[in-house]
């Protein structure tokens, strides 16, 4: 019966997961219980079985093949996890059992492409709906092209030299981070500041932070209800602000903030925006039927905000 504490004020969130990151808010607080609350239990086990079912067999077979191999130059996530030990009364330490390994290879294959693939269609969803904005950065991935009309964008045009791309993918992950929420447990002092008059029970307070409310702040943001990557460009309001925040204040989230904000940052940017480069550079997107009312950004909310009606769209080469 935890309470939880609701945050989608970006000041109250940079004061308790960056003024008081150190000693107050270091630890993630348990997601079973929203996830519960979101899904039901059923639910929750069905997916819990698939997920077993998928990788159990995938590690099996790295854990076969790695002793036939001598090692490479990039050493494989799931090969980190079988050579890790968890401390145990012995002092040896113990393997990870079946269902931790899942655990974590789901979350690292889970929260990577299910966020990556929601973000792209969120994005795309907005491109299409303003065509205008679609023509203006497919002109700027245009004149990446070579002369013979290849597509190959080096890492760092990609991370530098194409302002806009980045600007689109920052104004899409304000408007819909594919996280909605992150979890947080707050003690002492700092629980205090942010739970007001709330009685902080004994073992820290809950505290869900609401990432699209922050993105959508209206203190923060001019309209923040209307797609305009112009704001992240330069001149524009929001010209400093990046996918993760910085420690002067926050104004958007959807990477998570503080100690343990996504290690994944950089690496699902760079995903997204080559992605949506190849997509934009090789295709017109446009709307699958009678758009007269705009594209429906109806939000479903579950682990990942996605589309609640997904994107149809009108897909046509570009010759
Ligand atoms: C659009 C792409 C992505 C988004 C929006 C996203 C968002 C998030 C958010 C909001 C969190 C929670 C942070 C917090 O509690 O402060 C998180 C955690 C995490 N992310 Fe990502 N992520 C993305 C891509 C990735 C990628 C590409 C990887 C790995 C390759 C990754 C791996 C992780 C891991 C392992 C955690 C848990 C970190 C911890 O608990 O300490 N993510 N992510």
């Amino acid at each position: 019966q935890a309470t939880i504490h609701h945050v989608a004020d970006p000041a109250v969130a940079h004061r308790a997961l960056i003024e008081n990151a150190d000693d107050l808010l270091n630890r993630p607080a348990a997601i079973f219980p929203v996830a519960l609350a979101t899904w039901g239990f059923r639910r929750i086990s069905a997916l819990l079985d698939r997920q077993v079912e998928l990788y159990l067999p995938l590690i099996a077979a790295r854990r076969q093949a790695r002793s036939q191999l001598c090692g490479g130059i990039i050493r494989p996530y799931v090969d980190t996890l079988l050579d890790l030990r968890v401390p145990d009364s012995n002092g040896a330490g113990r393997p990870l059992r079946d269902g931790e390994l899942v655990g974590l290879v789901f979350e690292f294959l889970g929260t990577a492409t299910g966020s990556t693939a929601a973000c792209l269609e969120w994005t795309l969803a907005h491109l299409i709906d303003q065509p205008e904005v679609q023509d203006k950065l497919r002109r700027e991935i245009n004149a990446e092209a070579d002369g013979g009309g290849m597509l190959s964008i080096s890492s760092k045009s990609i991370r530098s030299g194409m302002p806009y791309l980045n600007a689109v993918v920052l104004e899409s992950l304000r408007m819909h981070p594919p996280v909605p929420f992150i979890m947080r447990s707050a003690h002492g002092e700092g629980a205090t500041a942010i739970g007001g008059a709330t009685a902080v029970p004994v073992d820290g307070l809950s505290v869900r932070f609401d990432l699209g409310g922050i993105g959508r702040d209206g203190k923060s943001w001019t309209d923040p209800d209307k797609f305009r990557p112009e704001r992240f460009l330069a001149g524009g309001e929001a010209e400093d602000v990046g996918p993760a925040p910085g420690p002067k204040e926050i104004r958007m989230m959807p990477f998570g903030a503080g100690h343990r904000h996504c290690p994944g940052v950089n690496m699902g940017m760079l995903h997204i925006k080559c992605f949506l480069a190849a997509l934009l550079h090789g295709f017109d997107w446009a709307p699958a039927g009678d758009c007269s009312g705009g594209v429906d950004m109806t939000e479903l909310d579950g682990f990942v905000k996605i589309m609640e009606q997904p994107l149809s769209a009108r897909v046509t080469r570009r010759t």
